[in-house]
């Protein structure tokens, strides 16, 4: 009794020694699945440039967690604007938004963010709100390569629930004002070159996912094609 062949076709030898023979050719062809070649670090940082990395997205996604740890793979500078803001103000957020309120907190932050983006490469995280004015918006997209890290709402909550240093969640009903946040922010965040999802993994793991995102974006537009782009 002969062995019936396989569904898909292959013959053991062929399987085993990875040729294939086209049909209705006689040249043998490699089946061979060529894995994605990670990028190193050091390639990526050439094709920055002068380029700022810049991280938006909303309190809790993690931008000053994964930026921190991006900027030490890079080799560059890291800044978190909301650090800066509370150093050249010598005051912390909540005491600014009490002191002077959120349009006076805006326009520091709007200020801080544009000197960032002059001062050379860096990777830069912004304060969640940063990447809604408009004028921000415009210096980052001259001056850097922006990256959303998107979130669920669940991990959100979960992540900011640690600490008390966010003026806006100071409400009754917290989920609901992220929720809204989420609502009316996700459509402009949208708009950063890049999206990277994040979620409930090490910080090791979706900074190399962020890293792996930001230089396909950069051959992308050095070369032909892009991927893990939002536009
Ligand atoms: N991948 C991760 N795994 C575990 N914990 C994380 C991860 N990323 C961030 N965190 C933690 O979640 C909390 C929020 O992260 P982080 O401060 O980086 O967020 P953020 O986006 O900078 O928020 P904000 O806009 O309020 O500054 C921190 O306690 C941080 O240590
Ligand atoms: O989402 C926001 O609007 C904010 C986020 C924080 O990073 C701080 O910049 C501040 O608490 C406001
Ligand atoms: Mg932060």
């Amino acid at each position: 009794m002969s062995i019936p062949p396989r569904k898909d076709g292959i013959d053991d030898e062929s399987r085993e020694s990875g040729c294939l023979e086209r049909p209705g050719s006689h040249r043998p062809v490699r089946a061979v699945t060529l894995a994605a070649v990670p990028h190193s670090a050091t390639d990526v940082r050439a094709l920055l440039g002068r380029k700022v990395v810049v991280f938006v997205g909303l309190m809790g996604a993690g931008k000053t967690a994964i930026g921190r740890k991006l900027a030490q793979l890079l080799d560059l500078p890291f800044v978190d604007s909301d650090h800066e803001i509370e150093t050249v103000s010598r005051m912390t957020i909540p005491e600014l938004f009490e002191r002077y309120g959120e349009p006076e907190f805006r326009a520091l932050e709007q200020r801080v963010i544009e000197r960032l983006l002059r001062e050379g490469p860096r990777v830069v995280s912004t304060g969640g709100g940063a990447f809604m004015n408009p004028h921000t918006r415009e210096a980052i997209a001259s001056f850097g390569v922006s990256i959303w890290l998107k979130a669920d709402l669940d991990l959100l909550m979960e992540r900011v629930a640690k600490k008390q240093n966010r003026p806006l969640l100071k409400n009754a009903d917290p989920r609901a004002v992220m929720a809204k946040l989420m609502a009316d922010r996700y459509p402009v965040y949208a708009q950063a070159d890049l999206t990277v999802e994040t979620r409930d993994a090490r910080r090791e793991t979706i900074t190399e996912e962020t890293l792996q995102a930001l230089a396909s974006h950069l051959q992308g537009r050095a070369g032909s094609g892009s991927a893990g782009e939002t536009q």
